[in-house]
């Protein structure tokens, strides 16, 4: 079994409680509901160095990269930096994250913010809207191209964005669809933790110009950023390399400063 099998295992049992804990009814209620927020595919597409970054307190590759910080510092940091979207880890168990911490992310910022989960079931779609999100991630190597387009549809009549994630050719290919609206290559193979920005670069003719290229992982030098800026992409998710350092939002001013130096 790998950590991604176990990951999905664990997230269907989260859910089902969570189902029992809060009916949707509760979650639909929520002042953030029918909130509109701006459009991260937009900002990316217009933007000169195209950062999401990523709030990260710690991942199965990794084990701790930083549970010192407080939410409110990283979010204010990462906006004051420039990035055009904030990613935020909302699972607890693999990535020490949660809702609240979206939620208060959402009271800190404008910015477009991504709820960075392992979907599997519509009901996560409502607590993504109801806690603040403006995207949400699909991950293809988890998913039929069936569960994606439900998924895709639904998180759009929500007003939710949708970036779909994938890792190879094959999983490109069963995802591709209009109710997509951002395309993530995966550096990392999320069954061996195999890290090489050249995933990025070998799928890139394969996306189709309509989708936001999207490059996730193990992005650490703005080289690679204007490498892979030549290939087409327009967004660089990037986590770990600001959260480990003792100030996130210092080390992604410096970082979009010397990109666009
Ligand atoms: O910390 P990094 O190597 O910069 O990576 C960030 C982000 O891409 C990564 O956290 C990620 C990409 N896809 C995921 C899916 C689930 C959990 C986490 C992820």
């Amino acid at each position: 079994m790998t950590i991604l099998d176990k990951i999905i295992r664990d997230k269907r049992q989260e859910v089902t409680l969570r189902k029992n804990l809060i009916p949707t009814t509760q979650l639909e209620s929520s002042v953030l509901f029918n909130r509109t927020g701006t459009s991260m595919a937009e900002l990316l597409r217009n933007s000169k160095s195209g950062i999401i970054a990523e709030h990260k307190r710690r991942s199965p590759s990794k084990a701790v990269i930083n549970q010192q910080f407080s939410v409110f510092d990283v979010i204010t940091g990462y906006e004051n930096a420039g990035v055009c979207g904030i990613s935020v880890l909302t699972d607890g168990k693999y990535f020490g994250g949660s809702l609240d911490d979206l939620l208060t992310a959402r009271a800190t910022t404008n910015i477009p913010l991504l709820r960075k989960e392992f979907i599997i079931d519509e009901y996560q779609l409502l607590e993504a809207k109801a806690f603040g999100a403006d995207v949400i991630l699909l991950i293809a190597a988890v998913l039929e191209r069936k569960e994606i387009q439900q998924l895709s549809t639904t998180a759009k009549n929500l007003g939710l964005e949708v970036l779909l994630e994938v890792h190879n050719l094959e999983e490109l290919e069963k995802s591709l669809m209009p109710s997509i609206d951002l395309l993530g290559v995966n550096n990392r193979n999320l069954k061996t933790f195999e890290v090489s920005i050249d995933t990025s670069k070998d799928l890139a003719s394969a996306i189709p110009d309509e989708f936001v290229k999207v490059s996730e992982s193990g992005i650490s030098s703005t080289e690679a950023i204007k490498e892979l800026q030549n290939y087409g992409y327009q967004g660089f998710l990037i986590g770990e390399h600001f959260m480990k350092t003792e100030h996130a939002g210092n080390a992604a001013t410096s970082f979009i400063q010397s990109l666009q130096s």
